[in-house]
């Protein structure tokens, strides 16, 4: 077999290399290839795999011309530069390193937090010109003020972890930190607009998602403190950037301290030059410690991936043996949209995930199926969740894992239960694999038959006449075109669920028509 070729295109730790190399895989090493896209279309089809940062962009042009690409390794956390749906297309594996920035850019962001607060690049600049404004910067203490951290994860944990220790007050708001961990963390879990009103500084660790993106909107910066700070080392498109000049300009904000902007490389901006704010140019991975941890990680990886095979923190693959891979490809598929369904309706703090296994799937490696469940789950709030890191992410925030298994499944060959527990709640869903396809067959202990669909609307109502034709006449009404309708009820009279599959995603506006409809207690989109 001849020896597999990696291009590794943006600066990266050469320890990389020497890994690659040890591990039998041939290496060409072009750090500045990555910004030069014609040239990486020409030669990215002699190579067997792509090690990146975040020059380089991994487009489905790239993808394209990479015929024998079968891995794609990020050395670092976000994957926006890399197009997974192509790869996952294409059957490239995108491999990420999760946890090795993470300390470092914990780091950046509270180094921005004091460099604001104390002004000192405008206090460092000034001085070089030879001013001495010992008046012009009065700084503020952060001992005792109270630090909002958006997005309590790997890094946002740790940023409160060292914010406790500057005998800060800190307190989260992040939907999947249950009370526990919160404890344990030291901090104090609030919702967003009680962070917004509390917070002295706020700092951003959320993924850019549907869900986050614009977090602090123009109506929730507003909602800060007359004075309040806001710190920025996530994502760009958190904050609503012209909104936080003109509340920079108005007096209402303090400052700001931006190491990721909504555009990148973001060479021109109308914040810059601004006197109340601070930027870097994405530096929040940039230590040597961070860079070798990410460039040895990646490397190892990918070189596993292609010398033996072994999958790991792949963002579109399960970590399967070459042997059981058909077995299980459907179940991992039923499994992980089981989990999705359910993830999807979570809305407070998850506390344990059951997922119990009847019939013949009983008998399967499960491991992979639960971990699929689980990523599934938590795919919805997690930036780069995966079936490999799942379990070690569901543990470390506290949730309980169980997995039963049961030989009978009474009427179908087999079944997967899947069972969530929440802060507030528990929510049964169930499926089954049904001419190759997954498909659910009950909700809620309610009975069903529907296959999934990409775009799905989810409503719980009382059973009374003329629901189904009001909700489908909203609909049609809307212009949305129902491509399969599925009902289920605990009984005459009694609560019913209705699954629709439809043609497109399902706006705001029109589950707000439907949450309006009589007898309706929930909507939700889902998509799957
Ligand atoms: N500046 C940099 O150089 C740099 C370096 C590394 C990571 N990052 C970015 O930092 C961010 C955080 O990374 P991480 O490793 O901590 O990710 P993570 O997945 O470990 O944590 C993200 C947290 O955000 C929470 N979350 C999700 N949706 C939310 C919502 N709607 N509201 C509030 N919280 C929500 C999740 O529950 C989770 O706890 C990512 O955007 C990542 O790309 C930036
Ligand atoms: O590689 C970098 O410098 C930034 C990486 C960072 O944004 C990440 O998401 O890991």
């Amino acid at each position: 077999m001849p020896m597999p070729k990696v291009l590794v295109s943006d600066k990266l730790s050469e320890t990389a290399v020497n890994i690659f190399r040890e591990r039998g895989v041939d290496v060409d090493f072009e750090p500045s290839l990555g910004k030069d896209k014609e040239k990486l279309l020409s030669v990215i089809g002699q190579y067997d795999g792509l090690a990146v940062r975040s020059a380089t962009k991994a487009t489905a042009a790239i993808i394209e011309a990479g015929k024998n690409l079968k891995v794609i390794g990020r050395a670092g956390i976000g994957v926006d530069n890399i197009d997974i749906p192509a790869a996952t297309a294409a059957g490239i594996v995108v491999m990420n390193t999760p946890y090795g920035n993470a300390i470092t850019t914990a780091e950046h962001a509270i180094a921005m937090m004091f460099s604001l607060v104390r002004s000192i690049p405008q206090a460092s600049a000034s001085t070089h010109l030879g001013k001495w404004e010992k008046s012009a910067f009065m700084g503020t203490e952060v001992f005792g003020k109270t630090l909002g951290v958006i997005g309590c994860g790997n890094i946002g944990s740790i940023v409160a972890d060292r914010a406790v220790g500057l005998k800060m007050r800190v307190i989260a708001f992040d939907p999947f930190l249950t009370e526990e961990r919160a404890i344990e963390l030291g901090v104090e879990k609030v919702d967003l607009d009680t962070l917004l009103s509390r917070a002295d500084i706020v700092t951003l660790h959320t993924p850019l998602t549907d869900q986050t993106r614009n977090i602090l909107s123009r109506d929730n910066l507003a909602k800060l403190k007359k004075g309040a700070y806001v710190v920025n080392c996530a994502r760009g498109g958190l904050v609503d950037e012209d909104a936080l000049k003109d509340l920079l300009d108005a007096g209402h904000l303090s400052g700001a301290a931006l190491d990721v902007f909504a555009t990148e490389p973001a060479t021109e901006h109308p914040l810059f030059g601004h006197p109340k704010v601070i930027a870097t140019p994405h530096l929040g991975a940039s230590t040597s410690e961070a860079q070798e941890n990410v460039a040895i990680q990646v490397a190892e990886q990918m070189a596993d991936y292609l010398t033996r095979g072994a999958v790991s923190n792949a963002l579109n693959s399960p970590s399967v043996t070459a042997e059981e891979a058909p077995r299980l490809k459907p179940y991992i598929a039923l499994a992980e949209k089981l989990g999705l369904f359910a993830g999807q309706l979570t809305r407070t703090g998850l506390k344990q995930i059951e997922v119990t296994y009847e019939g013949e799937v009983a008998a399967l490696n499960l491991k992979p199926l639960t971990a699929s469940a689980v990523a599934g789950v938590l795919k919805p709030m997690l930036s780069e969740v995966n079936i490999v890191n799942a379990p070690v992410i569901a543990r470390e925030r506290g949730v309980t894992i169980s997995e039963t298994t049961c030989d009978d499944a009474e009427s179908y060959d087999s079944i997967i239960r899947l069972k969530i527990t929440t802060e507030q709640q528990t929510r049964t869903v169930s499926g089954t694999i049904f001419g190759g396809a997954p498909r659910i067959v009950e909700i809620k202990g309610v009975e069903m038959e529907a296959s999934f669909a990409p775009h799905m609307l989810y409503t719980t109502n009382e059973d009374k006449p003329g629901f189904i034709g009001a909700l489908g006449k909203t609909l049609g009404e809307a212009g949305v075109n129902i491509a399969t309708f599925n009902l289920g009820r605990a009984g005459p009279g009694e609560g019913a669920i209705a699954l629709v599959a439809v043609d497109d995603p399902i706006s705001d506006e029109v589950l707000e028509k439907v949450r309006a409809l009589p007898h309706v207690t929930q909507a939700t989109a889902l998509s799957f």
